[in-house]
């Protein structure tokens, strides 16, 4: 691989990106942003808008400054107090570049700057020779280049690059053009341009259409050698090109785009997780740096993953700087991740009859929970591995509660093989439900404990309800959770009766043959 095919990244997340509604970022954050993206490997950081208010000004002072590798720049108009203020606010830096644009599309220039084309043409002269003047390191953009005459777009990028200046950048400001046509654009640019090969060819693509990416990629192989994207691509409107995006593209698809980047990717997720602390968050499944993208709910592809991660992997974690592929528990899993998951939360010998039971009772709760986590499937194999050995096991608890009425609770239990049923009052549920236990089960033990809590967050979360018995001076725990309180509360209450028999049985062998016919 050779020069040629280097690919500079220019990123605008604090230009550009920070022209996203709700983007503002402060000195600190900048700065923050600043270190990370010089570690990162960018290429040229746009740090502001010099003109644009005394904080921007202040930002691109601070940041250029600090960087050790990366070349600083700022925005201006076609005028010479932005590249005056662009000049101050970067001149600290031993290396730094002005960036100034202008309109050409027929419609930005009559609508918006109210200028002929001959006078948009004489604005690029005096402009980007102004700030030729300044530093040898000078970009000129047309802004609304894919609206632009092709034969006037090749006479002004002629013009700015004869004026000195030695990266022409062709945005697509409004989002607008398709692969095949910036192709074309690039193409006819690079063929009818003379001094063309003077200067470095950029783009700088919108995402209005969600082609930002695809456009950039189409601009590198039609010959650009220069791409400006953002971070989580935000940016103005619908946003920039995400940079993460480009960069893992060339990098996983080397056999069709050969192609290289200075980024080191294994801090992109880290860098990330910097822009957007100081922006909004980044959604779920955006590619690379989404927090589903490297997760797998679906049984099928739990399985692949499993057996050869790349059925379903193009590319690993690791490489963004993501520590490991995540297998969420859900609805959509089955027995293989199911397995593994008990592995990784450490129940290495347990049974196939209590993981079928507890992968049942999983089932079962993700239907009804958005999320499982670890916890639930904790307390759900934990209640499986002892639930064989149980004799009086809940078939059905119906609980009426509420204001006025006494509280009711209607319950059939399986009773050593004998199915029961009754209905008591109490006060409040728990209370009704307990009662309906011990007149299904008579018994005479002491309830020293009765305890609620959610095992994860949400008002769909699983409660764990934990109740302790006395009998004899001896003291049992029994636990339970489920999505619903009240039935956590029956089976805690009867789990900590079955524990109770198991314990007799093992302290006095003899006395649980009368067990049964005394019903204790
Ligand atoms: C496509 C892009 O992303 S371009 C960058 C966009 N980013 C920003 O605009 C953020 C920072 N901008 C600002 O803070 C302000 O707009 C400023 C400081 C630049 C200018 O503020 P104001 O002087 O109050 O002007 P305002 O923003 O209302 O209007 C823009 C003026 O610049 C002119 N203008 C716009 N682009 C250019 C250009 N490239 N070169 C020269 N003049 C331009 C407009 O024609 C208009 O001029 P007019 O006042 O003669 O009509
Ligand atoms: C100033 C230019 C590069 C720009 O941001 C755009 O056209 O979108």
């Amino acid at each position: 691989m050779n020069d040629k095919n280097n690919v500079f990244i220019f990123d605008t997340t604090m230009r550009d990106g920070e022209q996203s509604p709700g983007a503002s970022m402060s000195l600190e954050e900048k700065i923050q942003i600043a270190r990370i993206f010089d570690e990162l490997g960018i290429d040229i950081i746009e740090a502001g808008f010099p003109i644009a208010s005394p904080g921007d000004f202040e930002a691109v002072t601070a940041i250029s400054k600090i960087l050790k590798n990366a070349i600083p720049c700022g925005l201006s108009r076609a005028s010479k107090k932005d590249i005056d203020a662009c000049h101050q606010a970067l001149k600290a830096a031993p290396r730094f570049r002005i960036h100034t644009f202008i309109s050409t599309s027929p419609l930005h220039m009559k609508h918006k700057l109210n200028k002929t084309p001959e006078q948009v043409l004489d604005a690029i002269k005096e402009s980007v020779t102004y700030a030729r003047n300044l530093t040898d390191d000078v970009e000129w953009s047309c802004e609304d280049g894919t609206r632009t005459d092709m034969d006037y777009m090749c006479k002004s990028v002629e013009l700015a690059i004869s004026c000195g200046a030695k990266t022409i950048n062709i945005p697509d400001t409004v989002g607008y053009t398709i692969p095949s046509e910036f192709t074309k654009i690039i193409t006819t640019l690079k063929n009818k341009v003379p001094n063309i090969d003077k200067a470095i060819l950029s783009v700088h693509c919108h995402n209005d259409l969600g082609l930002a990416v695809a456009n950039s990629l189409a601009g590198v192989s039609a010959g650009v050698r220069q791409v400006e994207c953002t971070i989580n691509g935000i940016g103005e409107r619908a946003g920039n090109a995400a940079l993460e995006e480009i960069v893992m593209a060339i990098r996983t698809r080397n056999d069709l785009m050969p192609y290289t980047t200075g980024i080191k990717t294994e801090l992109l997720s880290k860098a990330s997780k910097i822009v957007s602390n100081a922006t909004f968050p980044v959604q779920f499944n955006k590619a690379i740096v989404g927090k589903n993208a490297f997760a797998h709910e679906a049984g099928i592809h739990q399985d692949g993953m499993l057996k050869n991660r790349e059925t379903y992997e193009i590319m690993t974690p690791e490489s963004v700087g993501v520590k490991k592929t995540s297998l969420v528990m859900g609805k959509h899993s089955g027995r293989h991740a199911f397995k593994e998951k008990l592995n990784d939360l450490g129940y290495t010998d347990v049974t196939d009859d209590v993981i079928q039971s507890a992968f049942g009772k999983f089932k079962i709760l993700a239907d009804k929970k958005k999320h499982v986590y670890d916890d639930d499937i904790a307390a759900l194999t934990d209640e499986s591995m002892v639930l064989d050995k149980y004799v009086i096991n809940l078939k059905s608890l119906k609980v009426f509660a509420g204001t006025g009425e006494p509280q009711k609770a209607e319950m059939t239990l399986d009773v050593y093989g004998e199915i029961k049923s009754t209905s008591e009052t109490g006060d409040g549920p728990v209370d009704a439900i307990f009662k309906c236990i011990k007149v299904l089960y008579p018994h005479d033990v002491k309830l020293l404990l009765y305890q609620v809590h959610a095992v994860t967050e949400g008002t769909d979360a699983q409660a764990t309800v934990s109740v302790r018995i006395e009998e004899n001076g001896k003291t049992t725990v029994g636990q339970s959770a489920d999505t619903d309180t009240l039935v956590a509360s029956a089976n805690a209450y009867l789990s900590a009766l079955n524990k109770m028999i198991i314990k007799r049985k093992k302290t006095a062998p003899i006395e649980h043959e009368t067990d049964k016919m005394k019903g204790i």
